[in-house]
């Protein structure tokens, strides 16, 4: 039986919905890869795995292009959300999905199920909680040195881990000569995602990320909660804002428990069924 992926974008960030009540194949690091790579694959930033249905509870498996898993994808989670409307699986305003970072609970701001609000956990600045090496304390404009630079660098769990560094201007070169130092550096342990940002005033906030296991992408659902909430943190903004980055703008609020919500849009972009013969190579990858 032919394999069928369904492929959305959030703000460009693009993503594969890998269906495993459609598809009998099992995911593995290679396969992901494989299905990920721009030349020879379909090509996404990512493979978000399910729906994992066990009860009332509807799980999901997030894949960064390298094969790697992750807690937590802000864009993952709203067009996973989308595809749950799409594909008849969702039929409420409003339900939890669980991933590997815990519950987050979407609701659906219109019919198409094209725009969406979560609620992305709390940010915790503790670096045990990131996780960052040395004793433990908030990580908040701490100086750390990549690429024989000093930064002052402030570190914040959502369910991921992110760096945020606040800069006057950003840019994707930057922001890649930092994260190719930052994303794997000695004192983190489950390496970790990097963001510079450009404060315009307390309502609007500038990204550029470069993500764990993926490296440059145009946006980052969970990077734009970090950001936000880093920049809330230091003062520099109100509690609610606009953050841009290359793909486009997110709503962002951080609630005095620290809970961060996060309000986008979703891009569908078509299902794909694989050929015969790329289903053969990825068979043939079963690590
Ligand atoms: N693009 C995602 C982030 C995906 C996970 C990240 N690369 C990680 O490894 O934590 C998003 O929209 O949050």
């Amino acid at each position: 039986m032919r394999l069928t992926i369904e492929k959305y974008h959030g703000l460009g960030n693009d993503y594969l919905v890998y269906d495993p009540n459609k598809n009998k194949l099992k995911l593995t690091p290679a396969r992901v890869q494989f299905l990920c790579n721009r030349n020879f694959g379909v090509g996404a930033d990512g493979v978000l795995e399910g729906p994992v249905l066990e009860g009332d509870r509807i799980s999901m498996i997030i894949w960064n292009s390298d094969g790697s898993q992750t807690q937590n994808s802000g864009n993952g989670v709203r067009i996973f959300g989308a595809y749950l409307k799409d594909a008849g699986y969702v039929q409420k305003k409003d339900f939890s999905i669980h991933s590997q970072g815990g519950d987050i609970d979407i609701h659906y701001l219109n019919e198409e199920g094209t725009r969406l609000k979560a609620s992305m956990g709390k940010a915790s600045f503790w670096s045990d909680e990131v996780p960052v090496a040395g004793p433990r304390r908030e990580i908040i404009n701490e100086t750390m040195v990549f690429g024989r630079i000093p930064y002052p660098v402030t570190c914040l769990s959502v369910g991921n881990p992110h760096l945020v560094i606040l800069m006057d201007e950003i840019s994707k070169e930057l922001v890649c000569r930092i994260g190719k130092y930052s994303e794997s550096a000695r004192q983190f342990p489950e390496k970790i995602n990097t963001q510079i940002m450009k404060v315009l005033d307390r309502t609007h906030i500038q990204t550029e990320v470069y993500e764990r296991g993926a490296g440059y992408t145009l946006a980052s659902g969970s990077g734009c909660c970090a950001a936000a909430a880093a920049a809330y943190r230091l003062g520099l903004t109100d509690p609610k804002m606009i953050v841009q980055m290359p793909g486009g703008t997110l709503e962002l609020e951080i609630r005095e428990d620290a809970t961060v919500l996060m309000t986008g849009d979703v891009g569908y972009v078509g299902s794909i069924k694989l050929g015969n013969h790329f289903t053969e190579q990825l068979r043939a990858l079963d690590k």
